[in-house]
């Protein structure tokens, strides 16, 4: 079987096509594992499908489905074109959130992410002011003046006690940065998309920030986020880092 390693901003992936449509928890906690397998954040399998170009079945480190994630949208587009999956730069794909649309220029690429939805609007925690949102997968924003109030205790217990990605948000000068703990990672990773679209959608509405930002992860590296319509706009580099034959 073959194998490719990606970073999309520091959050990495294996990523692999296949006729079969199954079950790869397992292979997820295989392959992702850092001291044993080939390491990365999630495992992305791409499978034929009749309503889109391809269809993903997504899985963080520990095996957990997901139905979507930002950052790998970016790195499977980047696959899919490399490996002649689709004819065109331009792709739609279907995940466990529904369609995505996305485009490649080289190493950058822009998708579409699914309409957010807001679950729960500010509420107060632990001394902290937090709002819910779905932007593809749960995820709790608290903006907060110092990145450094970033809390790994504080992350899981919110993490479990609402089932959600917990970021938390410095503005400042109109850019974002961004620190995210993960589901199914259970621990802060470099980046996450859907973590950095929450957040970029809580500053647009306090009116923080315009309808266009550039928001930087954990990895330092420079994301630009859009809302068009209603739906955000995720654009960065990829890197695929290698490809492997087990
Ligand atoms: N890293 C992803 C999000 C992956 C899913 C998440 N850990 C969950 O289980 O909700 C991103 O870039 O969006």
């Amino acid at each position: 079987m073959t194998y490719t390693k990606y970073s999309a901003s520091g959050n990495d992936f294996v990523i692999f096509h296949s006729f079969i449509e199954k079950d790869y928890s397992n292979d997820a906690i295989k392959l992702c594992n850092r001291t044993e397998g080939i390491g990365a954040d999630g495992l992305v399998v791409l499978v034929p499908s009749n309503e889109a170009d391809f269809k993903w079945l997504f899985y963080n480190s520990d095996g957990s489905y997901a139905a979507m994630c930002g950052n790998a949208t970016r790195a499977v587009s980047h696959y899919a074109l490399n490996n002649g999956l689709v004819s065109s730069n331009e792709m739609r794909f279907l995940t466990g959130a529904g369609i995505i649309k996305s485009s490649v220029e080289n190493d950058i690429v822009e998708t579409q992410l699914t309409a957010p939805k807001v679950i729960k609007e500010e509420f107060e925690q632990d001394g902290f002011t937090w709002y819910l949102v779905d932007t593809g997968v749960p995820h709790l924003v608290t903006i907060v003046e110092d990145l450094e109030l970033y809390n790994h205790e504080l992350s899981s217990k919110m993490r479990y006690e609402h089932n959600a990605n917990v970021n938390f948000a410095k503005i400042e000068n109109g850019i974002i940065k961004v620190r995210t703990y993960e589901r199914g990672v259970e621990g802060e990773t470099l980046a996450c998309g859907t973590g950095m679209a929450a957040c970029f959608l809580r500053a647009n509405n306090l009116g923080l920030v315009k309808q266009s930002a550039f928001v930087y992860p954990k990895s330092g590296e420079e994301l630009t986020l859009s809302l068009k319509n209603g739906t955000i706009y995720f654009k960065g580099a990829v890197k695929k880092v290698f490809t492997t034959t087990i």
